[in-house]
């Protein structure tokens, strides 16, 4: 869950729009002062916290754990400050064992507080193979990879963890305003008691894997419809165009038969990835259908405007070929395999394989298939590959510098960020006495 996107955003992205076949025009005349969302209500909120759906959908999720944390370790997250506990290290032939076992005496340990959640982290990590990922009930803390010395949330050891935690905004969203512009549940239309519910906080600690950024995509379902869907990263990706339809239908697939039905809200996003050989459908997080979810290559206002795409039933025999899906087609009207049944015998002669057109080519139809955004070659919100996201969660170049110069790993960098402050103030106070 990113911090939301506003409306001005929302604004400034609808002017000219390329989508998969039309351009959207949209005059800023039309654009509602509020985005048209249904009211988010705190258990939506809920029902997208990875706690709550991980043991329903276990089988499509890469191997990950969960640890239920406690309220002492959640005051630790939620304080300001980052302490770490102290790291063992073994001893160097030079040290002198009196000056060591000083300098470990005087070490505050917050995990001390919580030494069985610090234990659980540990087993956790080396069960999993050593590298985790790390994430809350709803966000990776991916805006505090400037903290990591390899500048991503892969984590070695449970201060890994805890620094990447604390350092984030996002986790703080977690922490202090899962329910924002939320709403309480209704039952029998009644609104039930504005009380915020109690948030059973868990850390996820998924095993860490090299993922392949242009293989995670975020799809939108409304009314258990999928709707639409993108890329995740900001990227083009040429080789992607090709494979649009394959991964469009194994993406249908995955939904109609793992989600669909099972997820208990009708409207929400879903993010999955599809690595080679693009057969299995991962599934890797659920969002709120909400304007916190970032709605990457659309605008919410764009999504909430959009039509439904009419559907299509494939067809039962097996001439469907892999990558493409064959759709009946009369008059310019779609026929599934049960009416053409009734209507008359083998009319194969007259199918056609189509695209995400609509009957007649008319844009004011809904298409048939859900639009599957992909980044162009020259579109404006193609990144460079060396342009980092989260450009409003940017630290000083001095700090990323830091974190990058040494081996030694996150507490050390701690220690360079001290020194840098330090520094910092030494050269206001002499500013300072100068100008006196
Ligand atoms: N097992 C894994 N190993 C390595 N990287 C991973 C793993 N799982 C996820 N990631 C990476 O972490 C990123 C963020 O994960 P996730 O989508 O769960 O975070 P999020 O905070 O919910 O993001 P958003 O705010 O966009 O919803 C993914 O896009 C993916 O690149
Ligand atoms: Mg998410």
């Amino acid at each position: 869950m990113t911090l939301s996107s506003s409306l001005k955003i929302e604004k400034m992205r609808m002017p000219v729009m390329e989508t998969e076949n039309t351009t959207v025009e949209a005059s800023l005349s039309e654009v509602p002062d509020r985005l048209p969302f249904p009211p988010v209500t705190y258990s939506h909120i809920l029902r997208c916290s990875y706690h709550d759906w991980h043991p329903r959908y276990r089988p499509l999720i890469p191997k990950s754990r969960l640890i239920s944390l406690t309220p002492a370790f959640v005051n630790y997250l939620r304080a300001d400050g980052i302490v770490l506990p102290p790291e063992a290290r073994p001893p160097r032939e030079d040290d002198e064992l009196d000056a060591y076992e000083d300098s470990e005496e005087g070490e505050e340990d917050p995990s001390a507080e919580w030494p069985e959640i610090h234990t659980q982290i540990k087993n956790t990590i080396a069960e999993l193979g050593g590298k985790v990922t790390p994430k809350l009930n709803w966000s990776a803390p991916k805006d505090a990879t400037f903290m990591s010395p390899t500048n991503d949330t892969e984590c070695r050891s449970p201060n890994d963890i805890y620094l990447l935690l604390k350092s984030s905004d996002f986790i703080t969203h977690d922490l202090e305003h899962p329910f924002d512009d939320c709403e309480p549940d209704h039952i029998n239309g009644n609104a039930t008691e504005d009380i915020l519910p109690d948030v059973p906080y868990h850390l996820v600690l998924r095993q860490y894997v090299n993922f392949n950024p242009s293989l995670e995509f975020r799809c939108f379902v409304r009314n258990r419809k999928l709707l639409c869907m993108c890329q995740r990263d900001q990227n083009h990706f040429d080789f992607l165009f090709g494979m649009r339809d394959m991964l469009r239908s194994r993406i249908q697939s995955f939904f109609d038969e793992k989600l669909r039905d099972t997820f208990p809200d009708p409207n929400f996003t879903f993010d999955v990835y599809i690595p080679a050989p693009h057969q299995r459908v991962w599934l890797i997080d659920i969002n709120p259908w909400a304007q916190r979810t970032d709605p990457l290559l659309f605008s919410w206002l764009e999504i909430l405007r959009m039509k439904d795409p009419i559907g299509f039933e494939e067809e039962a025999d097996n001439g469907v070929e892999e990558g493409f899906v064959r759709i009946s087609l009369r008059d310019g009207t779609v026929i599934t395999p049960s009416s053409e049944e009734e209507a008359e015998g083998d009319s194969s002669s007259e199918e056609e394989e189509v695209e995400n057109v609509a009957p007649g080519g008319d844009d004011q139809f809904a298409p048939f298939l859900p639009e599957f955004r992909l980044i162009k070659k020259d579109d404006p919100e193609s990144y460079s590959f060396n342009t980092p996201q989260f450009s409003a969660h940017k630290v000083p170049k001095e700090l990323v510098d830091a974190s990058l110069a040494g081996p030694g790993g996150m507490s050390e960098f701690l220690g360079k960020w001290q020194e840098i402050l330090k520094q910092q103030e030494r050269e206001d106070r002499d500013a300072g006495n100068e100008s006196n």
